[in-house]
């Protein structure tokens, strides 16, 4: 599915390069979609803006589809952005809301608009933003997925602590599901030491969960001039790739131990060499990214580098130590990794595995408490009585707990133990709410009717006794007058406080009978009685009335 031509026309002219807050068309209408900023630094750390993310992550169409994440990680000025904004050509084409023939790379002579990016020695891009469109689509017949794009500040630019720099990568790493590893020319060893911190934080995720944290790491290596060594594209990646990572005999131990454990955080690593894309591209100051600017070459490896990434049958769901996440989850991992990197150090990699099993157990909590409150409003639609309520709530409840503890969850079972104890008072919380929702339901009955109703009859009957000296009968009256309005007492408070429930359907049931047995007839009969009395004075002639 892609962009109507005018829908196309209008995204090219929308946006201006250099404008991050501009916007794209496509099925949310275009002032929506820019780059959200994240995660910014402030005041000497990173901060999270949770409300931008649950915005975008838990919006209804999105928030239970698996994701995959795309984000460009690497050093600054490097193109990074730039490349992206292709990546968003090419994701508003394929996955927008409506079919075109055109070439998802448009035409020749438009500026490339999206993600803020810009020429000059000085960084542009700063903290991580994600792209406020978030493209769906459904993947291996049936699974619904939810695509978000990822941009990141540069590593090692001149106005950044190198903590800065590690955190911005690591965070991106840990949150996406395929890294484009962003380098120029060449695979450094300084690159490889950038992925230090997750091969130990790897190891441990291994040792508890089984599986291999992370899935795509892809190295993207720009301005590749050795064809004569491996050729552009993925294949000459491939081969290149092999060469970087081999463990040799006559390595020092230490490398030999990096290269080790890179190869077993990832599930997948991947490699392109990319063109250099030209002097326009990276000399002229006018350059606004048209693409009769840029190289055949740099043109032709773009399209095979974006359908290796982007096209339907490569994209790759977000997992966490083996199992799926879904947007929802996305957020708490986000906000348990930002939280894990507030501190004055880089975490030691046991911080992280806590914040990715703290992530993990949370994620579980609230799909049992979606699964608990979900089927009870649906149930608590008609009103129950309290006994119904509480056999409900506690099936419910147990199916609820059954899908917290079978799902696989990373830190043990003592660790979860804590979020299977608030998981439980949480739901005994939702069932008060569900209790006292219900009771309102039920307060549609005839108690306070009745009981008004019976305290009138008796005053007046007391008072008639009084007055025939009747007083022992007129304290009866009395008595059930007293009792009449203690019951209405008792039901209102059962009502109001959600306490006594019991006592209070027993008034409800008693009311009802009393209604349907006494009030009700007596009222049906004293107004047929006046219907007929009307009846007879309207069809009568005024003598035959008289006479009557
Ligand atoms: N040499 C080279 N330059 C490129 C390439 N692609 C884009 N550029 C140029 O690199 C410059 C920086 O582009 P950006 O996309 O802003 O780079 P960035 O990596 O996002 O930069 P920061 O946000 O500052 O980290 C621009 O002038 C681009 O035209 C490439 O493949 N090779
Ligand atoms: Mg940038």
């Amino acid at each position: 599915m892609t962009l109507s031509r005018s829908c196309l026309a209008e995204f090219e002219e929308r946006f201006q390069a250099g404008d991050h807050r501009r916007m794209l068309s496509g099925d949310i209408p275009a002032e929506a979609d820019a780059a959200v900023p994240l995660i910014v630094y402030e005041e000497g750390k990173f901060a999270l803006d949770t409300a931008a993310l649950e915005k975008y992550l838990l919006h209804e169409d999105v928030k239970d589809r698996n994701v995959v994440v795309l984000s460009v990680a690497g050093a600054f000025r490097k193109g990074k952005s730039f490349i992206l904004n292709f990546f968003l050509k090419y994701l508003y084409h394929t996955y927008g809301s409506e079919p075109v023939e055109t070439d998802w790379m448009g035409a020749d002579d438009q500026p490339l608009k999206g993600f803020s990016w810009r020429g000059g020695s000085e960084r542009d891009t700063t903290g991580i933003l994600m792209w406020s469109k978030v493209f769906l689509a459904t993947i291996k017949e049936d699974e619904k997925i939810a695509i978000i794009l990822i941009d990141t500040q540069g590593t090692f630019d001149s106005g950044s602590t190198v903590r800065e720099c590690a955190i911005v990568f690591a965070l991106s790493t840990l949150m996406s599901s395929i890294q484009v590893y962003n380098l120029s020319q060449n695979i450094q060893e300084d690159d490889l030491q950038h992925l230090q911190l997750f091969s130990d934080y790897g190891k441990l995720a291994m040792l508890d969960s089984g599986k291999i944290p992370f899935q795509k790491l892809y190295f993207l290596v720009r301005d590749w001039f050795y064809t004569y060594e491996a050729a552009y594209g993925e294949k000459g990646g491939q081969e290149f790739l092999q060469k970087r990572l081999r463990v040799l005999p006559q390595q020092v131990p230490e490398l030999q131990s990096t290269r080790r454990r890179i190869k077993s955080c990832f599930s997948e690593i991947g490699c392109f060499l990319m063109p250099f894309p030209g002097t326009k591209v990276t000399s002229n100051p006018h350059f606004d990214g048209r693409l009769s600017d840029i190289d055949e070459d740099f043109k032709t490896s773009l399209r095979e580098l974006v359908t290796s990434l982007l096209s339907p049958e490569n994209l790759l769901v977000k997992e966490m130590c083996g199992q799926k996440i879904k947007a929802r989850d996305l957020v708490q991992y986000f906000q348990s990794y930002v939280s894990a990197f507030s501190g004055e150090e880089l975490p030691e990699p046991k911080s992280l595995l806590a914040a990715t099993a703290e992530a993990n157990n949370l994620s579980a909590v609230s799909a049992a408490k979606e699964i608990y409150s979900t089927q009870m409003e649906e149930i608590c639609k008609n009103h129950l009585t309290a006994q119904g309520l509480i056999a409900e709530h506690t099936r419910t409840k147990i199916e609820a707990l059954e899908d917290f503890n079978l799902k696989r969850k990373i830190g043990g079972e003592e660790f979860s133990e804590k979020y299977r104890i608030k998981l439980e008072s949480d739901i005994e919380h939702m069932f008060l709410q569900f209790k006292q929702h219900n009771q309102m339901k039920g307060s549609t009955t005839h108690a306070p009717g009745v009981a008004l109703g019976i305290f009138a009859i008796f005053y007046f009957l007391s008072g008639v006794f009084s007055m025939l000296f009747l007083y022992t009968l007129a304290n009866i009256c009395n008595f059930i007058m007293c009792v009449s309005l203690l019951t209405l007492i008792v039901w209102t408070y059962s009502k109001c406080s959600g306490g006594m429930d019991e006592i209070g359907d027993v008034i409800d049931y008693i009311s009802v009978m009393m209604w349907e047995s006494v009030f009700k007839p007596a009222y049906n009969a004293a107004l047929n009685r006046t219907i007929k009395q009307v009846v007879v004075n309207t069809a009568l002639p005024l003598e035959d009335k008289k006479t009557i």
